[in-house]
């Protein structure tokens, strides 16, 4: 089994924070590794939330490294400013191009890690000749679009798959689960071979945000065999 590169990943989402207090709200997760940012267009999702002008203005109050998870329809037009303004990953999602490679490679060049991500229905076969364009693969365990929903314990199949792909040296990827990621949840999907974690509720919806990040962390570290000594 390949060695990890570094301790489990923890990326709040702001999905769950409080609008109105975004800055606050990012600065009270300091000890978090990614910032984890929703951008949903109510098109790719039925959601409404913020776009380039609001993630610039956040870039400005948290030095964390700016995880973008763009579900939006057209990301080709508007996914690589994401890169240009500094994000470190930028991930858009396969059901919304029929060209996800262009998109990589413009993301690369702008600056950015790519990232492709898929939806629960969505399979991973047929994207695998394609994931060495990509840094990181961020599957979803909840329907695109709400925070606070139950966690899908079925797409750690597709977890696993991606695990034994990377542990083989076929890809060099980071994957990452978002959706229903909370202290009883994080362990079967450490299991698996997650390496970065997206927990919106279960952070923002903590009295101590800072200490909820600690908990995952440690619980994610715990529970996977590659960290086991
Ligand atoms: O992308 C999404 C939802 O579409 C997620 O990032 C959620 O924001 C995660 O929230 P929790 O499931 O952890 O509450």
């Amino acid at each position: 089994m390949a060695a990890h590169p570094t301790a489990p990943i923890i990326a709040p989402s702001i999905l769950s924070a409080d609008f109105a207090h975004l800055a606050d709200d990012a600065r009270a997760v300091d000890n978090a590794d990614w910032l984890h940012i929703d951008v949903m267009d109510a098109h790719f999702v039925p959601n409404l939330t913020f776009g380039l002008p609001v993630v610039k203005s956040l870039m400005k109050a948290s030095s964390k490294p700016f995880d973008c998870h763009l579900m939006i329809e057209d990301p080709e037009r508007w996914a690589p400013p994401y890169a240009e303004a500094g994000a470190y990953n930028v991930t858009f999602h396969a059901e919304s191009t029929n060209d996800p490679v262009s998109v990589a490679r413009a993301l690369r060049a702008a600056g950015s890690n790519a990232g492709l991500s898929i939806k629960p229905g969505t399979p991973l076969e047929p994207y695998i000749d394609i994931l060495k364009e990509f840094d990181v693969l961020l599957v979803m365990s909840v329907e695109p679009g709400f925070g606070g929903q139950s966690f899908m314990p079925e797409v750690l199949d597709k977890v696993r798959a991606a695990r034994r792909l990377v542990d083989s040296g076929e890809l060099d990827l980071m994957i990452e689960i978002d959706g229903g990621i909370a202290l009883d949840t994080i362990d079967e999907a450490a299991a698996a071979g997650v390496d970065c974690y997206v927990a919106g509720s279960a952070v923002y919806g903590s009295a101590d945000p800072a200490a909820a990040v600690d908990q995952l962390r440690e619980r994610a570290r715990a529970a996977d065999p590659r960290y086991a000594s």
